[in-house]
């Protein structure tokens, strides 16, 4: 629906006829098919070995993603757009961004933010017992108040939980519900080639000057300059993170990676390191802007889509009560103590099917599954002109019979514990290739550890107010209306 009401904008034009026909818009058009957004061409694709070669052979010739707001310059001209990224950045911007943000979330850092996850976690079962009354609760509400939570803590260096107490959760909210249709995104669309000079012309534009996005933004910064401060009280005066380190103890300042900001700054060094792909060399010293632009970043991406993650999963266990008993019988067995750790959550085989089964289902972040051609190409023996937008049609790929068989709609976490054979483009939830979701592990792991405590717990059940079918909204991302559970203590 999200995506039709997208093609009113432009004139559909069929570029390849479908061979089988999928669900979604992919049942109308077929697997690759084309509209405008103003001039600017848009493909969309759920043919998985064309996925393929766009997202992972080619990305050279696709490395940039294709952006909701069309109001900016060049994201490779620094000059251009001073301020960018890691999911707008492109080229080797981009890359420098991602080599900063991915040791974050290796495993071993997940593992040492895990108590403080965890921490939230029972913080949000806490108000979940006082509010447990044989009611329906909107379950997706407490998720998204957690989730806020935790990313607050992880990017921002805020101290303590402040679940249902948190000032910057509403406007976060909004930026996921709002449209960037507005006269500005209506002339940037129409004349692409003229977006900067528009940007500049609707310089006090709420939607220019960033309007709520610039208000999170704003808070991101004080909240990590602050952060920073405290941190950095005596990097000025040092000359690497060695010094550093060592002056910070002369201090009394422990080194501890409590969040994100620690490991920023613990991870690198002014050591510039020679980027292949590029074929350029990119620094790798972090400034204050390198990890505001990174906890922003974190904040949005992180906060809504994992909320998201688990409210669809809580509605889909409580609809299938036998599959949620098999889950609880595996947390009683691989939980043994009170704490679940991180290497607890590994163990949870059929809980991790659980959550890829929903993530099939429901693909939450398909609008960030795009790319933009960079230059001109062949791909599937289509000729694809640089400026040619890409997007997924995730919700095809994942409901398709042709690749799930007759099932592909019924939940069916066992489909995952000994697959068959599939491409690798078959689920795609968290995108492909080398700009896939920077913060899968992060959110798979916060998901798993949630259920699980919730599941030891509660037993979920549907109740006159469950939604028969949920109501699916968001220009960003999809989020569900509403998830409405009843929750029964289990003992
Ligand atoms: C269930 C949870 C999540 C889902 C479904 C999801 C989905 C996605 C998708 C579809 C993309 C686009 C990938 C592509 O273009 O190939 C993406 C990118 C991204 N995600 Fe996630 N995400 C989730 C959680 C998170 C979390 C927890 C964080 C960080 C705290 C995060 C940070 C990012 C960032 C920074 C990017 C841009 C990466 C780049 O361009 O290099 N995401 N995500």
């Amino acid at each position: 629906m999200i995506r039709l009401a997208t093609m009113t904008l432009g004139l559909l034009f069929c570029i390849k006829e479908g061979h089988e026909k999928s669900i979604a818009v992919g049942l109308i058009f077929g697997k690759i098919f084309g509209y405008m957004e103003g001039s600017v061409p848009v493909l969309v694709i759920s043919d998985l070995d064309v996925i393929q070669e766009i997202f992972v052979r080619k990305f050279d010739h696709f490395y940039a993603r294709k952006l909701t707001n069309m109001l900016h310059g060049d994201m490779e001209n620094s000059t251009e757009e001073p301020i960018v990224n890691l999911f707008v950045a492109r080229g080797s911007r981009w890359k420098r961004l991602r080599a900063l943000a991915s040791p974050v979330f290796t495993v071993n850092s997940l593992k040492k933010i895990h108590p403080t996850m965890e921490d939230s976690i029972l913080v949000m079962m806490n108000h979940l017992e006082q509010n447990v009354n044989g009611q329906g609760i909107n379950i997706h509400e407490y998720f998204q108040e957690l989730t806020y939570d935790v990313i607050s803590r992880l990017a921002m260096g805020q101290p303590d939980s402040q679940l249902f107490n948190n000032p910057g959760i509403q406007v976060t909210k909004a930026v996921f519900m709002r449209t960037h249709r507005v006269l500005p995104w209506y002339l940037a669309v129409a004349f692409p080639k003229y977006q900067f000079q528009i940007k500049k012309l609707f310089i006090n534009h709420e939607n220019v000057r960033g309007g709520d996005i610039g208000q999170i933004f704003m808070f991101c910064a004080k909240s990590v300059m602050s952060r920073l401060q405290e941190r950095v009280s005596c990097f000025a005066r040092t000359n690497g993170m060695g010094v550093f380190q060592a002056e910070n103890a002369k201090l009394g300042v422990e080194n501890t990676e409590r969040d994100f900001i620690d490991m920023f700054l613990n991870f690198y060094s002014e050591t510039a390191v020679e980027d292949t792909e590029f074929g350029t060399a990119i620094e790798k010293k972090v400034n204050a802007e390198d990890v505001i632009g990174a906890c922003f970043v974190f904040l949005l991406a992180g906060f809504d889509t994992t909320a998201n993650a688990l409210a669809y999963a809580a509605f889909l266990l409580a609809r299938h009560p036998e599959k949620m008993r098999l889950a609880q019988e595996e947390i009683e067995k691989c939980c043994l103590s009170e704490s679940i750790s991180y290497d607890d959550t590994t163990k949870l085989k059929y809980l991790d099917s659980v959550v890829k089964e929903a993530l099939r289902l429901y693909p939450i972040g398909w609008f960030a599954c795009s790319r933009e051609c960079v230059a001109s190409t062949d791909v599937g023996g289509i000729r694809i002109e640089k400026g040619t937008m890409i997007e997924v049609d995730v919700m095809a790929v994942h409901r398709s019979k042709e690749i799930w068989g007759d099932d592909a709609d019924d939940f069916n976490p066992e489909r995952w514990l000994n697959p068959k054979p599939r491409h690798t483009m078959s689920w795609i939830p968290f995108g492909a290739g080398n700009r896939q979701c920077v913060g899968l592990k992060l959110g798979m792991s916060e998901a798993k550890t949630t259920l699980a405590h919730l599941l030891r717990k509660y037993n979920i059940r549907t109740g006159p107010d469950t939604e028969e079918k949920l109501q699916l909204l968001g220009c960003t991302t999809t989020s569900p209306k509403s998830v409405t559970i009843y929750l029964e203590p289990r003992f």
